[in-house]
């Protein structure tokens, strides 16, 4: 029908974004983490995140959340001030510490995309990998090939 998203159907259920605490210079990365959450939403996949509103990590929360998919948004305690401005989408699940944060993601992911932002992101990816690497987990993860993986400004 005319003005419906078309759906692709997806193995995935739940994917955990890894992204920026900050938009980045370039606005490719704001949009390219907007296709994203919109790709996401047309193959029925909800997304997991580290919960914070700002950045390319509220863009992302946004898109999916406003295309009708759930979010969970992992986070520390400690970091909401830092993190959380105004108001968040979905559900938020607080947790004690960084590593807790990371677990929590990757127990309730089937899959991890990782968008351009900074040393943050860059750890939380290098974990997920190495953690493959070691067969603590079998899911697959995808670097978003297009852009780069930091943007240190
Ligand atoms: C402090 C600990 C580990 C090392 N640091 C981080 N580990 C995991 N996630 C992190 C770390 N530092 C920041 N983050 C989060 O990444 C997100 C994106 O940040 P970016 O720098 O803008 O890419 C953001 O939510 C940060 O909180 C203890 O284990």
């Amino acid at each position: 029908m005319e003005g419906d998203m078309e759906m692709k159907p997806s193995k995935f259920k739940r994917i955990c974004v890894f992204c920026g605490s900050s938009p980045g210079k370039k606005s490719s990365y704001k949009e390219s983490t907007i296709e994203l959450g919109r790709e996401l939403v047309s193959r029925n996949i909800d997304l997991v995140y580290g919960g914070g509103s700002i950045g390319l990590m509220g863009l992302i929360s946004q898109a999916v959340f406003d295309g009708g998919r759930h979010v969970i948004g992992v986070i520390p305690k400690t970091l909401m001030p830092r993190e959380i401005t105004g108001e968040t989408v979905g559900e938020v699940k607080a947790v004690a510490d960084m590593h807790q944060r990371k677990a929590e993601m990757a127990r309730q992911s089937d899959a991890f995309i990782a968008l351009p932002g900074g040393y943050g992101t860059l750890e939380e990816l290098l974990e997920v990998i190495t953690w493959a690497q070691l067969g603590i987990h079998d899911k697959p993860w995808k670097k978003v090939s297009s852009v780069p993986m930091l943007a240190i400004s």
